[in-house]
């Protein structure tokens, strides 16, 4: 059955136990290993183009289009569970199954759900082999889309054998798209069942997904991974696996510091990651745009590396005036899913030109009507794309021993209220501003958009454990790095005005929060103390060539005592469903944010 000839790698002896299980319960035609070869890639790319799953983008060289199914764009929280063997330990916010019983529906379902398809075993690493902060993985799937994207997010290489063989831990990340083909039975561009599970098993360290060939619910190492099952390792061994972007800040005196943002999906970690200063003084490099696996290093700072290999990224909202960089990035060797085509071979996506193009095919192939209200491009239309091409990248962004921290910023997209920029009073403040992170939801994931909900610490959907627990780990790790923890922030890019627009211009111009972030750090400037945090002071933010109105940046930075006392009722509200598991300090911190906001407004 197993096909070694092919690609002649030598598994690890305890990856073939495994494949050969898989393969004898899901009965593909045949099992081809990957070892990460440009010629393996350039195979997936014609069994795609073969099958219709992608077709070229003339305009960019060595680039594909890939049109998924209307019902297959996002990832689909409601279709992922965390199956721990108690029920408290999945926690309030996140699907819990019971693992045996969870074992038996999936057994049931992968039942030859692979026949007449190539099974495809992907060993990859997280991180660069051997790094110690690295993690090692294997996927299985029998999707070509699957396998070509994990070529491009991850480290795909059979050293990851070898690691595995001479004793490394690795995670088994199994993945079909559920759709077994008859005998003669012709295959559809995007093949895919409706019936959905992703799966995590936090206790075994194992993944199972089912269903789905989108990015979150099937390149198993990023979110199932990299997050869900990376979390409850870190809490168990003392490290962190947060929703995060890395970025260094060079200042033209010489002087770098390193920060990591947790924003929620689609509320500009990418964005942040690749931003071109609008202030000269500073020069921003990229290392990561969406996760962070962070651990005390020997020094007693914190250090973080970034996973991935490439980028996983939103492609409307993007172009030459929002991301310059992500759009070079984009001009060659990139898979776009679910983007809208130009007549003349290009990619196009809402905010991509002002002009909409004449004659775009849209994402399901089909004319697109200008007039009409549907877009052209998905709203989660992404972009697939090795780390190594883009221009802001950081030429030492795989150094395995990570970057050390200087600041944490939190935040979301809260079109009132929360301010442009903040700083927590102290770390244990700053986990309880983690804590209560909300934002309108997007279009990342299946649901309404535009509905405000907490995701604390942009973890919502990827704490593989119990919320509670996570949050006082979060709190371990403050006590253990002491006065060596990064200091922690929250901002805001997506305050609207009455006419709906964002006062804020965001983008480039968030160099300018960056900047105050750093001068908070050496402590060059003082900032304000509020009952919420520290806000800039009227002239700290550097507002050289901008144009603002005062009174509206004023705003901006300002605390609205009223506004924030409703907040914290709010608060209150989402800490009781953790009941035993809230850490006592942040109710302490709780009821420490509320005084102060009462005084506040007994004193006006
Ligand atoms: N108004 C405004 N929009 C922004 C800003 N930064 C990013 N966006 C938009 O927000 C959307 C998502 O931005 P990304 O940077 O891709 O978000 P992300 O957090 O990396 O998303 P995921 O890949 O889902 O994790 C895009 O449409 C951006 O154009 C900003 O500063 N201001
Ligand atoms: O995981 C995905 O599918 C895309 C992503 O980055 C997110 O939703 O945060
Ligand atoms: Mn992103």
């Amino acid at each position: 059955m197993t096909d070694f000839a092919a690609t002649e790698v030598l598994a690890a002896a305890d990856v073939r136990t495994w494949v050969d299980e898989v393969a004898a319960k899901t009965k593909p035609a045949s099992v081809r290993y990957l070892t990460g070869s440009d010629a393996e890639y350039q195979e997936l790319v014609d069994v795609m183009l073969e099958a219709g799953t992608i077709v070229p983008v003339p305009k960019r060289p060595g680039s594909y289009l890939a049109r998924s199914t209307k019902d297959d764009v996002a990832r689909m929280e409601d279709r992922t569970f965390i199956c721990s063997e108690q029920e408290i330990d999945a926690g309030p916010t996140n699907n819990w199954r019971d693992p045996a019983e969870m074992r038996e529906t999936l057994d049931e379902l992968f039942e030859g759900a692979m026949a007449r398809r190539t099974m495809y075993v992907i060993p990859f690493s997280m991180g660069v082999v051997g790094g110690p902060i690295s993690q090692l993985g294997v996927e299985i799937t029998d999707s070509p889309y699957v396998a070509a994207s994990m070529m491009y997010m991850t480290r795909v290489t059979d050293e990851v054998h070898t690691a595995i063989e001479s004793g490394d831990f690795w995670v088994k990340a199994l993945h079909s798209i559920g759709v077994p083909l008859a005998e003669g039975e012709a295959d559809v561009a995007w093949p895919s069942n409706p019936n959905r599970y992703i799966t995590q098993f936090p206790e075994t360290r194992e993944i199972i997904s089912f269903g789905s060939a989108y990015g979150g619910n099937a390149l198993l190492a990023k979110k199932c991974f990299a997050l869900r099952i990376a979390s409850a390792m870190a809490r168990d061994e003392g490290w962190m696996a947060e929703h995060m972007l890395i970025l260094r800040m060079r200042h033209e005196s010489g002087r770098t510091l390193h920060i990591t943002g947790a924003f929620p999906s689609a509320c500009g970690k990418t964005n942040l990651a690749m931003l071109q200063s609008s202030m000269p003084e500073w020069t921003i490099e990229t290392i990561g745009d969406d996760i962070a696996w962070l651990r005390p290093g020997k020094d007693g700072r914190l250090y973080a590396i970034n996973p991935e290999y490439g980028f996983f990224g939103v492609a409307p909202g993007t172009s030459v005036k929002t991301n310059s960089v992500a759009m070079e990035m984009m001009e060659r060797d990139t898979i776009f899913t679910n983007v809208a085509l130009t007549e003349d071979g290009d990619v196009w996506w809402e905010g991509m030109t002002k002009e909409v193009p004449e004659n775009l095919t849209n994402w399901l192939g089909e004319p697109h009507d200008p007039s009409g209200d549907a877009p052209a491009a998905h709203p989660n239309a992404r972009f697939t794309v090795r780390a190594m091409q883009c221009p802001s990248i950081a030429p030492d962004y795989d150094d395995p021993a990570g970057v050390p921290i200087d600041a944490i910023i939190f935040g979301g997209r809260r079109p009132s209220l929360v301010p442009l920029v903040m700083q927590s009073r102290s770390w244990q403040h700053g986990v309880f501003v983690g804590s209560t992170v909300s934002s309108q939801q997007t279009a990342a994931a299946e649901g309404p958009v535009g509905q405000i909900r907490r995701d604390p610490f942009a973890m919502l959907p990827f704490a593989g454990y119990n919320m509670g627990d996570y949050f006082a780990h979060w709190l371990r790790m403050g006590e253990s790095l002491g006065d060596k923890a990064p200091k922690i922030f929250n901002v805001n890019w997506f305050r609207r005005d009455e006419e709906g627009g964002f006062p804020w211009p965001g983008f480039s111009e968030n160099a300018r929060v960056l900047d105050w972030v750093a001068k908070r750090v050496s402590g060059e400037v003082t900032g304000v103390e509020t009952p919420i945090g520290i806000l800039p002071a009227a002239d700290e933010l550097n507002l050289d060539g901008l144009e603002i109105d005062r009174d509206v940046l004023d705003e901006l930075i300002s605390c609205d005592v009223e506004g924030w006392r409703d907040e914290m009722l709010g608060v209150s509200e989402f800490y009781e469903i953790f009941g035993q598991r809230l850490p006592g300090e942040l109710g302490r911190e709780l009821t420490d944010v509320k005084r102060r906001l009462k005084e506040a407004a007994e004193a006006n």
